[in-house]
C-alpha cells in the first residue's frame, strides 16, 4: 500500500520584543484560517519536489536553494542513505515577512520526513537540524521560529545542557493582532544591520526585561508582563525597514493596545491586547494605514499550542 503523509507547520513571531532570539510562538488566526506552510511526502522511485500555494511564484527559481530540497538533502545525510520520496510543499507564508515562513518549510519538511520515515531521530535531535537549517538561509542560527513552529506554545530557547528549547506558560485571554503590510524584509539584511556590541546599561535593561517578563507569565502577572514587553536590542534599529512604525505605536496603543511590537525581524507587527472588540479595531485602523499593498494581511491570533502536526 502507497503511503502519504502531510504535515501543516504553523507560522510563528520571533522575539516577542523582549527575547531577541531567544523567545518565539506559535500563531493561529481566530478565524481558522490554517496560517502556515503544508508538506507532503509520498512514496517515489527517485527524490522529486513540486511547489503550489499562493507565495510559490516568490521561492527561489532554481530548486536546489529551496530550502525543502536542502532539508531533504540533509535528513539523507543523517540517515545516512539518500531516500527516494516525492515530496510537495504548499507555499502558504509570504517570504521575508517576520512570520517565520523559512521556518515553516524548514519545519514541515522535517517533520513529514522523520513522519513518513517512523521517526529515526528524537525531538533535540530534530531541533538542532531545524535550527541547521534555518540558520543556513538567515545569516544565523536562532532558534526562536523552528522550536516554536516545531512544538507549539511559547518557547524560550536556552540551549544548555543537550535542550534546546522549553515550553513557557503565556496568558491565555490575550489576543495577538498579526499585520503583514506586503513588502519584503530580508532576515539575514536585518540582522546585519544590528550593533555588533552593546553598550552595559542597555545588556542590563535587556536582562531585566526579558527576566521580568518570564517571571510575569509564571506567577501571572499581566500587567507586569506588559510592562516587559520592550525591545532594545533590534527595535530601535530596524524600524526605519517598517513603514510608519512609532506612528502606528502610537495610534494602536491610543485605541487601547497593551503592547506592540516587531514579529521576527518585521515587516510584520503584532499588537496585543486583553479584549476582543479592542483587536477588532486596531485590525480596522492597521488595514487602513499600515497595509502597504493587496498582498498585506491582518489576523487576529491566539498562540498556537500543537505546534507542526499531521493532517
Ligand atoms: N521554502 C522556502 N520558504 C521560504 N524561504 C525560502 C524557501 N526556500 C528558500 N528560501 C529562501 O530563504 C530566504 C528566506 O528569507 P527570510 O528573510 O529569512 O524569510 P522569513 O523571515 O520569512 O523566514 C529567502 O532568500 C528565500 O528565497
Ligand atoms: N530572532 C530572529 C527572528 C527572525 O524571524 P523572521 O520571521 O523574520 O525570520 C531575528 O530577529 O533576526
Amino acid at each position: 500500500m502507497s503511503k502519504s503523509i502531510k504535515v501543516y507547520a504553523p507560522a510563528s513571531m520571533a522575539n516577542i520584543s523582549v527575547g531577541f532570539d531567544i523567545l518565539g510562538a506559535a500563531i493561529n488566526p481566530i478565524s481558522g484560517v490554517m496560517l502556515g506552510d503544508s508538506i507532503t511526502v509520498e512514496d517515489a522511485a527517485q527524490f522529486h519536489l513540486t511547489n503550489k500555494g499562493q507565495f510559490v511564484k516568490k521561492l527561489p527559481k532554481d530548486p536546489k536553494f529551496n530550502i525543502v530540497y536542502q532539508c531533504w538533502q540533509r535528513f539523507c545525510q543523517a540517515m545516512g542513505k539518500e531516500l527516494p520520496v516525492a515530496m510537495t510543499l504548499e507555499k502558504n507564508m509570504p517570504i521575508g515577512s517576520g512570520l517565520g515562513s523559512s521556518a515553516c518549510s524548514v519545519v514541515g519538511a522535517l517533520v513529514a520526513l522523520n513522519e513518513y520515515f517512523n521517526k529515526p531521530f528524537n525531538e533535540q535531535q530534530m531541533l538542532s537540524m531545524m535550527g541547521e537549517m534555518e540558520g543556513r538561509i538567515s545569516g544565523g542560527i536562532h532558534y526562536d521560529n523552528v522550536a516554536p513552529c516545531y512544538l507549539g506554545g511559547m518557547q524560550l530557547i536556552v540551549d544548555e545542557i543537550g535542550i534546546i528549547s522549553q515550553s513557557i506558560p503565556h496568558f491565555e485571554n490575550w489576543y495577538w493582532v498579526m499585520a503583514y503590510p506586503g513588502i519584503k524584509v530580508s532576515t539575514a539584511e536585518a540582522r546585519a544591520i544590528l550593533p555588533a556590541q552593546y553598550q552595559k546599561q542597555d545588556c542590563v535593561a535587556h536582562g531585566r526585561y526579558v527576566g521580568g517578563f518570564i517571571h510575569a507569565c509564571y506567577t501571572n502577572q499581566p500587567q507586569l508582563a506588559v510592562s516587559m514587553l520592550q525591545d532594545n536590542i533590534a527595535e530601535p534599529y530596524r524600524k526605519q525597514l517598517l513603514p510608519n512604525f512609532d506612528e502606528t505605536q502610537t495610534s494602536v496603543k491610543r485605541l487601547g493596545a497593551l503592547a506592540s511590537g516587531i514579529s521576527g525581524s518585521g515587516p510584520t507587527i503584532f499588537v496585543v491586547t486583553d479584549k476582543l472588540e479592542t483587536a477588532q479595531q486596531v485590525e480596522l485602523w492597521l488595514k487602513a494605514h499600515y497595509l502597504q499593498n493587496d498582498e498585506g494581511f491582518i489576523h487576529i491570533c491566539k498562540i498556537d499550542k500543537q505546534g507542526a502536526r499531521v493532517v
